[in-house]
């Protein structure tokens, strides 16, 4: 058996950390042989009831399960920890946009910044899932001093499924056939989910559905699936954010084979995305490092749509300037 790591999650009384926390545990986000520390952070009005989460955690007798700390400390719940779900955050209800949550969260991620710098591992990797996901990377990575930036993600790993997912269903394939998918940018109405690359078998996807499709269908029902979930359930998606998160995690952690998945990271100017904002990119995984999918052709109809979300992004940043001190 390995050594156990450390694997904190805040919002752990909430909902996607009910589904979460049951994944990590059971081995499916860092491997059947790999033991957790399970640091779970919330505020102390919710503290009861992560208690009753800790009972069914216990009740589990998960094998993986080394240890577990409930607590509503960020020092104690980031203390050597290695890899960082922030998932605690206020969802949005109907009508909102993500971006409406930006004062509510954008302070969460300072303190929480500042405590993973002061206590976590100098390795740890960070997966901010909380929204609006990207611009709450960017002041959490910034309060982190004495961390690098590119420890510091952001959660588009939900919509790169979604997308998949709505291209298998149209194209009557299995989503295991469907590769090169990006999501440009921000995790937002804004977001570009990007099929000009995409193959599916093998062959390309454009060659399989309607230009008009990807307009009016495809990139749409992508961008609008988030507020279509909390319309149809009242609450924001939940097991299908867990299960992104999981995903996104395992694959920077354990590597994709080359094959490639769409984190939101702190963009270095590739594809002219100017630095100073977390933008969903196409990456690829090894050894624990992500890396950009470099040389890909863009043309006019993805440019304009790059440009849109980041433009977005940049608004986000100026509204919470002064967080980033
Ligand atoms: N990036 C994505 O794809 C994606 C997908 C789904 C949801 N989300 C976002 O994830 C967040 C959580 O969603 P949820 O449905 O689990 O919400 P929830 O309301 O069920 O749970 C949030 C939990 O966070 C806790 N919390 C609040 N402030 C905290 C803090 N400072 N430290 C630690 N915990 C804190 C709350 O007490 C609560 O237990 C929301 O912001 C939601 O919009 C993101
Ligand atoms: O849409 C939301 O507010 C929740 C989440 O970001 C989602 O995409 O489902």
């Amino acid at each position: 058996m390995k050594k156990p790591v450390k694997v904190a999650i805040t919002g752990a009384a909430g909902q996607i950390a009910y589904s979460l926390i049951f994944r990590v545990a059971s081995g499916s986000m860092l491997g059947p042989d790999q033991p957790v520390i399970l640091q779970l952070l919330d505020i102390p009005d919710s503290l009861e009831k992560l208690k009753g989460t800790v009972m069914e955690i216990d009740d589990c007798a998960f094998p993986l399960v080394s240890g577990v700390v409930a607590t509503a400390d960020a020092n104690e719940a980031f203390d050597g920890t290695d890899y960082a779900l922030l998932v605690g955050a206020r969802p949005r209800g109907p009508g909102m946009e993500r971006k409406d949550l930006l004062s509510a969260n954008g302070a969460i991620f300072v303190p929480q910044g500042k405590a993973l710098s002061d206590n976590a591992s100098r390795d740890v990797k960070v997966l901010v899932v909380g929204n609006p996901a990207n611009t709450n990377a960017l002041i959490a990575a910034s309060a982190a001093k004495k961390l690098d930036p590119k420890q510091f993600t952001a959660m588009v790993r939900l919509d790169h499924n979604r997308a998949i997912s709505q291209l298998a269903t149209k194209t009557g394939t299995s989503g295991n056939d469907i590769d090169k998918v990006i999501i440009w940018g921000n995790h937002s109405a804004t977001q570009y989910p990007d099929i000009s690359h995409t193959t599916i078998g093998g062959k390309p996807a454009k060659s399989l559905v309607s230009q008009e499709w990807i307009e009016k269908d495809f990139i749409p029902v992508v961008q609008q699936r988030g507020a279509a979930i909390i319309k149809a359930r009242g609450l924001s998606s939940a097991a299908s954010a867990a299960s992104a998160a999981v995903d996104h995690m395992r694959d920077w952690a354990l590597g994709t084979d080359g094959k490639w998945v769409s984190m939101g990271i702190p963009s270095d100017g590739s594809y002219g995305i100017a630095p100073g904002v977390v933008y969903g990119y196409p990456v690829t995984c090894k050894n624990g490092q992500y890396e950009i999918v470099q040389g890909l052709s863009v043309d006019e109809f993805s440019r304009a749509r790059m440009t849109v979300t980041e433009t977005e992004l940049r608004e986000e940043r100026a509204a919470i300037e002064d967080l980033l001190k």
